[in-house]
């Protein structure tokens, strides 16, 4: 690993009766993108924010961006840019107002040579009295990524950024995204959307407080042990019908004129392949599982009970 921009152990919350995060341990290496994965609810903004000393935790110790995240986090929080899912900006102030009133929160000295190079870093020039609510969401998005970076924070926090914006902004979006990673800035994402998710090289999975999986992306798929046929050939629909209900296929999705079939269970797959294939109506090839497959499997796995993912992540 390079350099370390967090490093935390045992960190710990418990709201009323519910231990919420229980007894976390990560280290994030500076300028990574870091994708946190969970059903609703399983601790992953708790998380986040504890690891970030934005939120205190009853347990453990840590630090990031080089400073210890209980005692000194007013100096992390300087260096902490932070982007909720709901669009966080006025929108009845402009688009230069809303940059300005951004660094003035922040302290700025240079506020107004920094918005100055926002606004033209977004291309905006033209545009910067007009006001922010009038903005298409692809625009919003991108004045507020750039209102969470005015401070040229280190860190920069991500909570579902994506959620219903168009395709071709959030494929701008993550470009943007790898332009700040690739100069140091190290990005944590909360997220339940598969396409924000393969975005990410580094990826937890969290459920009910506890970290199941934490890896590269490339590795997820074999961490989880989860193994994929394609299947071509006619009558692709009848094919899912027949194999949905059968447990030795442990997913069965529909890519175009592909079928994905998927499992955990390699003996009971390949014995399901091995009848298929006798059939002599299909195509089976084995592909590597990618990181769809996974993700899928993860997160229909967590909607079921909590045994799915936990055992397969052990
Ligand atoms: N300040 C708080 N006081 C009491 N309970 C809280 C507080 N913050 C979070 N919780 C509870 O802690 C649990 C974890 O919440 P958290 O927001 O960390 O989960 P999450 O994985 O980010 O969820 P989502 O994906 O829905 O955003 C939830 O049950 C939530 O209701």
């Amino acid at each position: 690993m390079g350099e370390v921009a967090i490093s935390v152990r045992g960190l710990t919350k418990v709201f009323g009766k519910a231990r919420v995060v229980d007894d976390f341990d990560m280290e994030v290496e500076r300028g990574a993108i870091y994708g946190f994965l969970g059903p609703n609810g399983s601790g992953k903004t708790t998380t986040i924010r504890m690891m970030c000393g934005l939120l205190t935790p009853d347990a453990g110790e840590g630090r990031c961006l080089g400073f210890d995240i209980v005692s000194q986090s007013r100096e992390i929080k300087k260096r902490v840019g932070y982007m909720t899912q709901r669009f966080s900006l006025y929108e009845d102030l402009t688009i230069r107002e809303n940059l300005d009133f951004t660094a003035r929160m922040f302290g700025m000295a240079n506020r107004k040579q920094r918005v100055d190079e926002a606004v033209r870093d977004l291309g905006l020039e033209g545009r910067a009295h007009q006001l922010a609510g009038t903005l298409s969401g692809g625009w919003k998005q991108r004045l507020a990524l750039a209102a969470c970076m005015i401070h040229d924070p280190e860190l920069l926090l991500l909570d579902e950024p994506t959620a219903g914006v168009d395709p071709k902004a959030r494929r701008d979006f993550w470009d943007e995204i790898r332009r700040l990673s690739a100069r140091g800035v190290t990005v944590l994402v909360s997220t339940h959307y598969m396409d924000e998710a393969i975005q990410c090289d580094h990826i937890a999975y969290i459920a009910y407080g506890k970290k199941l999986i934490d890896g590269r992306a490339r590795d997820i798929p074999n961490q989880i042990g989860i193994s994929t046929y394609v299947v071509t050939g006619p009558d692709l629909m009848a094919v899912q019908e027949r194999l949905d209900p059968d447990k030795r296929a442990g997913q069965v999705m529909r890519f175009g004129d592909k079928l994905h079939v998927s499992g955990t269970d390699r003996v009971a797959l390949d014995a399901l392949v091995k009848e298929e294939r006798a059939r002599g109506t299909h195509e089976w090839t084995e592909k590597d599982a990618g990181l769809e497959e996974a993700f899928i499997y993860l997160m229909a796995g967590a909607k079921d009970n909590f045994g799915g993912p936990v055992e397969a992540a052990q």
